[in-house]
């Protein structure tokens, strides 16, 4: 079947989906921000949800990531309570099952959301309850799992690590690290990795997109990360030559060859300035090399965007068709943190056979 330039957006959004990189606090409905910041007297910049989500957008559209995570402070602000963390978790599952979403592992710190009273316990607890109303309410069409975040910036990465494994039978199948990522190397963290290691369990850590190489070579090579947020940099480690032949370097060879997948989130590489612009955007690229690429949403209020407009965008930029997005999706459910024959029953029930019925014989 040959690509079609712009696939049909009641297509994009039928198509099974599935979402390994989204921030919670990245995706709050702006009526509910409005509403929950009412009740709690936080002050936003703007009052009407309309307004908000064009200030978010444009606020995050600075071409840094450091100014594009300051605009977190109005999220982050009204999710300090038990209630407003169960309602926000539960609104995410159900704006993702309306897009088509099957499976989705939805991240989060919980240090930041204890400004209120909340035990670090009690904010993983709220949001599990969110998530269960929520798959409940889609009639179990999507599963939603946690990633458990650390920042950067702060010092409590062994002790999030604790709490994911603690968790790890209710809902909790990984561990992130997120924030600012110049001066902030994944090493810095090495206690919390060689932890989660010894107990045989996953992560994924933020690298290769406010910072280059080094920072992916030290995520893959010294902390042993399992995926790579973002990782868009490792093209800087890919020679293209004039007649479009490509050479790898020994850590791009490295991350092809060991299939480790990356979480490519296109529009907020571009607000963030890891990436110029949709059209040069690395995943092209990358696909095109078949390194383990995905195709994630990242922050869907920041960017105003979905996964299935994650889709669309390539779709009219690249003229991916239907078979670039099962391929993206299948890769994406072998990449996701839950057990192998998990994964495997999601592909071969729900993924390849809505595809198999529609490019039948082609
Ligand atoms: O793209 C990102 N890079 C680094 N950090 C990020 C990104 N998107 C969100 N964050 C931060 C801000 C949130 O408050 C935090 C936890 O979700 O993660
Ligand atoms: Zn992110």
């Amino acid at each position: 079947m040959e690509p079609t330039r712009g696939l049909p957006d009641d297509i994009v959004r039928a198509a099974p989906k599935v979402l390994l990189h989204d921030h919670l606090d990245g995706g709050l409905r702006p009526a509910t921000i409005v509403q929950l910041a009412a009740e709690s007297g936080h002050a936003l910049p703007e009052s009407d949800p309309e307004a908000l989500a064009t200030w978010f957008a444009q606020a995050a559209d600075s071409g840094s990531l450091e100014r594009y995570l300051e605009t977190f402070a109005h999220t982050v602000g009204v999710m300090q309570s038990a209630s407003a963390l169960t309602r926000v978790a539960r609104e995410c599952v159900e704006d993702l099952a309306a897009d088509g979403v099957v499976y989705a592992e939805i991240r989060y710190a919980p240090e930041l959301h204890v400004d209120g009273g909340l035990e670090l316990e009690e904010v993983v607890a709220a949001i599990q309850q969110g998530f269960e109303e929520g798959m409940a309410a889609a009639g179990e069409r999507i599963v939603v799992r946690h990633l458990l975040t650390a920042m950067r910036q702060a010092a409590r990465a062994r002790e999030i690590a604790d709490l994911a494994i603690e968790w790890r039978d209710r809902g909790v199948v990984g561990f992130d690290i997120a924030g600012p990522e110049a001066g902030y190397p994944p090493t810095r963290f090495i206690d919390a990795f060689e932890f989660l290691q010894r107990e045989n369990y996953h992560f994924t850590i933020h690298a290769g997109e406010g910072f280059g190489l080094p920072s992916i070579w030290e995520a893959v090579q010294w902390c042993g990360a399992d995926r790579l947020g973002h990782g868009v940099r490792i093209v800087d480690d890919i020679k293209v030559g004039e007649d479009g032949s490509a050479e790898l370097g020994r850590l791009a060879s490295y991350v092809r060859d060991k299939r480790i997948p990356l979480e490519m989130c296109p529009s907020s590489n571009v607000q963030t300035g890891a990436a110029p612009s949709l059209g040069e955007h690395p995943i092209k690229l990358l696909a095109s090399l078949r390194f383990r690429v995905t195709v994630n949403t990242d922050n869907r209020l920041m960017s105003r965007t979905s996964l299935s407009q994650e889709f669309g965008l390539l779709s009219e930029t690249f003229g991916y068709g239907l078979r670039e997005m099962e391929w993206l999706t299948v890769n994406a459910m072998k990449s996701a943190f839950i057990p192998y024959d998990e994964r495997y029953r999601m592909i071969t029930e729900t993924i390849k056979p809505w595809y198999a019925e529609r490019m039948d014989g082609s």
